[in-house]
């Protein structure tokens, strides 16, 4: 059964303690998933972790060719043996000071791998959950090899084409002695998740427990169809004039030219002109910004994409706030991402908020999210990894289109401004100034 505590900042936390051993053939997209998974646990301040057992090899064999990886070669077995081993003694250790969510990242490619991977972790008492892809598109593959592999510092300074056939036939010495998750068999004991075809078939199998489940679930919603993500704060408002947080004003005059011209700059973005689904939050400002949109986008509302609740503060500004809870608004400063201002919500509440929208981003295509400053903020780290201390205090201008389009290992980012003027709404730690400049060129 699992024990549910509190963690150092008063969180409840499960008691659990997951290793997520990856298992398919190479290029499979088993790091990537890796990574992903990885970046999505952080971002809910799950302590998650990859050990890449291809990091630990290239300590003894950095640029190995495809002969290194046949079943028949002793020391290319033994030194992968060795990679295998140093990694998960890392990972035990990183368990022991109080990682919760490790992911062996390897092929883990026969039962006799996966049995010794999780006898050493049932000893712990550490849950395993294999994540199986399986994929025979043989366009794809060639597709992810020159997409990534030959890149890879196992090939670096080679020419790519003879790399690309280097890497397929360290394939095909895998497929030799590949053996899938026996489901119908031995392994029908084990808790996993087999994603045939990046995901259009799953199956999961003995699943335990809340985190594993959340896991699987999110798995289950990756695609790796190309696509870019929108993001744009609501045209100036007639409180970002003002100076004052949260509330539900409408927008100023430039505010209102910003939101004109979204439909150009957004053209002008996509280019190719296919038509976007538009997120907003419920509150006026978002709703305006987005009105001039065209009609073939599809719009919708959501709750979870409203303003951080600012509770008692609503409507005053940060002098205001100074003025009437001192303490307060030196805690915030203190730790913005945790501090919750009384009677509304902490960074750290709105991620929570937003999980579902991430989720269903990853499951989604083209969209463009229309929404707030702290809001932004929060979407935009999880997909650039940005880290809990500097992502509340990130510089997000007004009257602009921020592009961000995922790839195999990380986010690409471009830039559109609208060229329309707009107070700045950045404030740095200790200040209440209304509209502050200049912002330090490191936030720009
Ligand atoms: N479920 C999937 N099935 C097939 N390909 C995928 C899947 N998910 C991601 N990809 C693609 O796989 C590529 C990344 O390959 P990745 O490096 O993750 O493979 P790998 O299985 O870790 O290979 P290796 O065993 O060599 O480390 C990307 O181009 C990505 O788009």
């Amino acid at each position: 059964m699992t024990k549910v505590t509190s963690n150092r900042r008063g969180v409840q936390v499960e008691d659990t303690k997951i290793c997520v051993v990856m298992v398919g053939l190479p290029a499979r997209g088993k790091s990537y998933i890796a990574q992903k998974a990885q970046r999505y646990l952080q971002w809910l301040s799950i302590e998650a972790r990859t050990f890449n057992v291809g990091n630990y090899r290239r300590n003894d064999a950095p640029q190995p060719n495809a002969e290194f990886f046949a079943a028949n070669n002793p020391d290319g077995e033994r030194m992968r043996k060795a990679a295998a081993e140093a990694a998960v003694a890392d990972m035990m250790g990183w368990f022991r000071t109080g990682g919760v969510i490790g992911i062996l990242d390897a092929t883990n490619s026969t039962k006799t791998r996966r049995r010794w991977v999780e006898d050493i972790l049932t000893r712990e008492g550490i849950e395993t959950l294999y994540v199986e892809s399986k994929c025979d598109d043989e366009d794809l593959i060639m597709a992810n090899i020159r997409d990534v592999k030959t890149t890879s510092p196992d090939y670096r300074g080679q020419d790519p084409e003879k790399a690309a056939q280097d890497f397929r036939n360290r394939i095909r010495n895998y497929e030799k002695v590949y053996q899938s998750v026996d489901a119908d068999g031995d392994e029908g004991d084990l808790t996993y998740l087999k994603l045939m075809d990046v995901g259009k078939q799953v199956i999961i199998n003995r699943i335990k427990d809340y985190l594993q489940s959340r896991v699987v679930y999110y798995l289950m919603n990756l695609h790796i169809r190309p696509r870019s993500v929108w993001l744009s704060r609501h045209g100036e408002s007639t409180y970002n004039l003002d100076g004052r947080i949260g509330g539900d004003s409408l927008l100023s005059p430039r505010g209102e030219m910003y939101a004109k011209k979204l439909p150009e700059l957004v053209a002008k973005s996509v280019g190719d002109g296919r038509p976007l689904t538009v997120w907003t939050s419920t509150l006026r400002r978002t709703i305006a910004t987005a009105r001039h949109l065209p009609a073939t986008y599809n719009q919708l509302q959501w709750k979870a994409l409203d303003e951080l609740d600012s509770g008692v503060c609503d409507g005053y500004t940060y002098q205001g706030i100074k003025d009437k809870y001192p303490e307060d608004f030196a805690a915030r400063d203190e730790d913005k991402y945790n501090y919750r201002y009384r009677g509304g919500e902490s960074y750290r509440d709105v991620v929570i908020r937003l999980e579902p929208i991430i989720m269903e981003l990853e499951r989604s295509e083209d969209i463009l999210i229309v929404t707030h400053q702290a809001v932004l903020r929060c979407i935009y780290a999880y997909f650039m990894k940005k880290d809990q201390a500097k992502s509340p205090w990130m510089n997000v201008p007004l009257h602009t289109l921020i592009k961000l389009t995922p790839r195999a290992y990380g986010t690409d980012e471009e830039r559109f401004e609208a060229n329309i003027p707009a107070v700045s709404t950045w404030r740095g730690k200790g200040s209440t100034a209304k509209h502050e400049d200049p912002i330090p060129d490191v936030l720009r």
